[in-house]
């Protein structure tokens, strides 16, 4: 029997929400996902305290249950970085000079980590409840831009998973079977199926 659980997703990206609600639709899952856009301040630091404080901050100022979502995408010659600073990166300098970084290094392999988290809803006795993780990793290597820029840094983002394609090459059925996203959303799913609502 398909269950009916639901989880409101605290997120401003459009392209992140469709994503979420392609994979949960697929089997027929029994997820039903709200979207709340809020401005939540994003620390610095490790990806996992990054997504801590930003769920956290959303299930304060929502007072009840919520769902964040971080991704990061760690380059192997720059010891993990831009990871959780790729927003500003891709804002900053773009396709071709994420590109550009890698120049002269000898590798260009990178990864892409998906962080979800959970946090249940703040009460008078925890009104700070510490958010779980659900993390999700595809590896790969960052190439010149190939494919739809319809998605962040999708067309430089080539996972050793998808026969040598980007992520913007693939069909979006495809992505969803491999990406980060989906290896993360599993796990989430797994976790809330468990949780009483
Ligand atoms: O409201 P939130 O959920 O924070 O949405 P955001 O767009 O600010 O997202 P992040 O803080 O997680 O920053 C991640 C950056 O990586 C981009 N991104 C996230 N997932 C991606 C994916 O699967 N493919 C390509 N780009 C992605 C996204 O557009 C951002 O520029
Ligand atoms: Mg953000």
């Amino acid at each position: 029997m398909a269950s009916s659980k639901s989880f409101v997703f605290v997120t401003g990206n459009a392209n992140k929400l469709r994503e979420v609600q392609q994979i949960l639709a697929v089997g027929d899952s029994g997820f039903q996902v709200t979207n709340q856009a809020l401005d939540v301040p994003e620390v610095q630091g490790s990806t996992q305290e990054v997504a801590i404080a930003k769920c956290k901050s959303a299930a304060q100022q929502l007072g009840k249950a919520c769902v964040t979502e971080d991704t990061a995408l760690c380059f192997d010659a720059l010891g993990g970085l831009p990871g959780p600073y790729i927003k500003d990166f891709m804002t900053k300098v773009g396709h071709e000079g994420l590109n550009v970084m890698l120049q002269g290094f000898p590798t260009h392999r990178a990864h892409a980590l998906c962080t979800f988290a959970y946090s249940p809803a703040p009460t008078p006795e925890n009104p700070s409840p510490e958010p779980i993780l659900f993390e999700g990793k595809t590896e790969g290597e960052i190439v010149p831009p190939r494919g739809d820029k319809v998605f962040g840094w999708d067309p430089i983002f080539k996972p050793d998973e998808g026969n040598g394609l980007t992520y913007a090459e693939m069909d979006p059925v495809e992505k969803n079977q491999i990406s980060h996203r989906y290896k993360a959303l599993s796990k989430l799913k797994e976790y809330l199926q468990n949780v009483e609502q």
